[in-house]
């Protein structure tokens, strides 16, 4: 998204911000009660009429990074009760929008880092947070008349099973050798986008950390429809074909959710074989010893919507 202006006959598009703002805060209750913690990377984007600062260096309209920066922090100062990053996403969104006449349109997009609340002797600790895997993400625009988008996302959601995973009936030409197979390891690392359908930011519920909530229930149907029950699991007969199970129960799951996207790399794991020309078998692949690997790894992703952006 950007800003579009028409100079001497040519098409012209701008946008300017700051990018990653670190910001860290904590929510203390009372004297003894937890404390709540957050460290967010923050991404500032502004739509503005300030087309004179790029062809006649006049500034007078240029809202500096500087200040953007900085009001990232005067807001989370202000957020005297813990906020969602979403919810947080949409207040700055808003400030921007609505305190400058020039900025039409405010674009923020927020990762969270996963710090955890610790547990000693299986008691939470009041103050005490470790570092965990996934992490929770969020882009949101806010326009001058009111209209918004909204999306959450995840990154970084690590899963791997060890059986109920296969792939047959593919393409067969003179450079194929994978060999087909109804038995393998699947591993994936999974980045999901979701998109709320709101008309404008007037129509955003209240409730507190609504979206926060939204986030882990969804983070549970991807899971839940990628490994199956626990016993005995669910088969998937190409990533292709889970990521387009786990993004239809989502879409069926939440009503309010209009769209999902899911990039999903099928991340390998080799069958080891070893033999030399003296030992033809050292090592033989009996569905137990893999090789690893990170690189190649195979990139599939796709997009569900809702054909009708209202249910
Ligand atoms: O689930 C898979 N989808 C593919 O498109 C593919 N390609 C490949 O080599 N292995 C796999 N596995």
């Amino acid at each position: 998204m950007a800003a579009k202006d028409q100079i001497d006959g040519l098409k012209f598009e701008q946008r300017h911000g700051k990018e990653r703002v670190r910001v860290g805060r904590v929510w203390r209750h009372g004297k003894d009660g937890p404390h709540f913690f957050v460290e967010w990377n923050v991404s500032v984007n502004l739509l503005s009429d300030v087309l004179p600062a790029y062809v006649n260096a006049d500034n007078s309209d240029i809202v500096a990074t500087d200040t953007m920066k900085n009001t990232v922090y005067v807001k989370a100062k202000e957020c005297s009760e813990q906020v969602s990053v979403e919810e947080f996403a949409i207040l700055l969104a808003k400030h921007f929008t609505s305190f400058y006449a020039q900025v039409t349109t405010a674009i923020i997009k927020i990762v969270e880092k996963p710090w955890e609340r610790i547990s000693i002797d299986g008691q939470p600790h009041n103050h005490g947070f470790k570092l965990g895997s996934e992490r929770h993400t969020t882009e949101v625009f806010v326009k001058k008349n009111g209209a918004l988008g909204v999306t959450s996302g995840v990154e970084g959601l690590a899963l791997l099973k060890t059986t109920k995973s296969g792939f047959e009936g593919f393409v067969r030409d003179k450079n194929t050798i994978l060999p087909e197979t109804r038995e393998r390891m699947l591993a994936t690392e999974v980045s999901a986008s979701w998109s709320y359908h709101f008309d404008s930011v007037s129509s955003i519920s209240t409730a507190p950390l609504r979206f926060t909530e939204t986030y882990l229930y969804v983070k549970d149907v991807l899971v839940n429809t990628f490994f199956g029950p626990p016993k005995e699991g669910v088969y998937s007969p190409s990533v292709q074909a889970t990521l387009y199970y786990m993004a239809k129960a989502v879409l069926h799951r939440f009503p309010g959710i209009s769209s999902i996207k899911l990039k999903m790399p099928n991340i390998h794991f080799l069958p080891v074989n070893l033999s030399s020309k003296d030992n033809p078998v050292i090592v033989k692949f009996e569905d137990d010893v893999y090789l690893p690997t990170d690189e190649p790894h195979g990139s599939i992703e796709a997009s569900l919507g809702r054909t009708h952006s209202k249910m």
